[in-house]
């Protein structure tokens, strides 16, 4: 359901219009009349969900490219801790090869490690068949195949065409059939590709209605290396949404141009109401050479707040999570928001 936004004026960041000089006061007041009406009039057109689910992949896509090994129980307390902060879903691991990503080694025991709170959703990466019942037997409820827009990422990626990793997926999607294990599907490089450049929304399109047709629940729309705009976030999904209904969409947005909080509103305004992030905005495909983190889920969710928009999460216990991982791999965060708390 989509609401109309309704612009708040938040008191705090302009706390300097309680000078006491008048004519400080009257200006500061005309200064703030004038952002006001420039925000209200930007905004009043555009609607916006009302409620948005954020996929916390940080403990997957934040970790995966890590060099030095992240302890197995510093990962699950990051999962408890951001199950705790109100994230309703959380990508834990990927059940791939250790040979292509080492850090991902301990899928096993992260699954049966971590606390599985009541509600919340653990969703695991799984390339293939092998994956899939390596997941199972770990006890994943959920998985999520991922494929591409680009044939040179799928091979870098996954080692194979975008033709015969569809053809994986399927046998995945037929035995999480069987198992009654719901499917959620990735399409990277959808705004651009490290290794083809220029990606066609159209072949976007053509895989995200593949991966939606053999029954995933919810595509996940990844600009996996950062080098989208709002242009080509508004270009891609018009070309998507005729092939895949909004409702089954999700944005998965890297920060290396400084887009992504830009890219997500637009996607928003687009209808788009399930977002992806990564706590701290760690992150990277190693199979992707320029990529850099994802964007912060601290980030988002200030920003949705901001919009009034319901989330679920907990700021301040998503801060904690976020420092807390920092900490654990000596690292300054990502997130603004962390970096702008800190410093309150
Ligand atoms: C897909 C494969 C496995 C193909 O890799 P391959 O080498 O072509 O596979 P293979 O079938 O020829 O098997 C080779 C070896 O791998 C083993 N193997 C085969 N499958 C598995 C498995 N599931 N788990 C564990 N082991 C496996 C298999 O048993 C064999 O072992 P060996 O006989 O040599 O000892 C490999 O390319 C791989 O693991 N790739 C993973 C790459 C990856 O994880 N990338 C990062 C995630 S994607 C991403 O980050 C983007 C995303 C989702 O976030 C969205 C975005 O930002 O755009």
């Amino acid at each position: 359901m989509m609401a109309a936004l309704v612009m708040r004026v938040s008191p705090g960041p302009f706390a300097f219009a309680r000078v006491h000089r008048p004519a400080l006061r009257s200006a500061a007041a005309a200064i703030l009349r004038s952002i006001w009406q420039v925000s209200v009039s930007a905004t009043q057109s555009f609607s916006f969900p009302e409620r948005v689910k954020i996929v916390e992949v940080g403990p997957r896509d934040g970790l995966q490219n890590e060099k030095t090994i992240v302890p197995t129980e510093v990962k699950i307390h990051l999962i408890d801790m951001l199950s705790e902060a109100g994230l309703p879903v959380i990508e834990a691991t990927s059940f791939v090869s250790p040979k292509w990503v080492p850090q991902m080694a301990d899928q096993e025991e992260v699954m049966r490690g971590l606390y599985k709170k009541p509600g919340v959703n653990y969703p695991v990466l799984t390339p293939n068949l092998k994956g899939f019942q390596a997941a199972m037997k770990a006890g994943a409820k959920e998985v999520a195949i991922f494929g591409a827009s680009s044939e040179l990422f799928s091979q870098k990626n996954i080692n194979c065409s975008v033709d015969e990793s569809l053809v994986r997926f399927e046998e995945v999607m037929r035995a999480a059939k069987q198992e009654g294990v719901p499917v959620r599907g990735y399409v990277s490089c959808v705004l651009g590709c490290p290794y083809e450049g220029k990606v066609s929304p159209n072949k976007v399109a053509e895989v995200a209605k593949r991966l939606y047709s053999m029954g995933c629940y919810e595509i996940s729309l990844g600009d996996t290396i950062g080098v989208g705009t709002p242009g080509g976030m508004t270009e891609m999904l018009d070309a998507v949404k005729k092939e895949v209904p909004v409702e089954a969409l999700a944005v998965h947005c890297h920060d290396t141009y400084g887009q992504a909080l830009a890219n997500i509103l637009v996607a928003l305004q687009n209808g788009v109401s399930v977002v992806d992030s990564s706590v701290a905005g760690l992150g990277g495909c190693p199979y992707a050479q320029g990529a850099s983190g994802n964007v912060a889920t601290e980030d988002v969710v200030y920003m949705l707040h901001g919009l009034g928009i319901h989330t679920g999460v907990d700021l301040p216990k998503l801060l904690a999570a976020g420092s807390y991982i920092c900490h654990s791999l000596n690292r300054r965060t990502n997130s603004k928001v962390a970096q702008a708390s800190c410093k309150l």
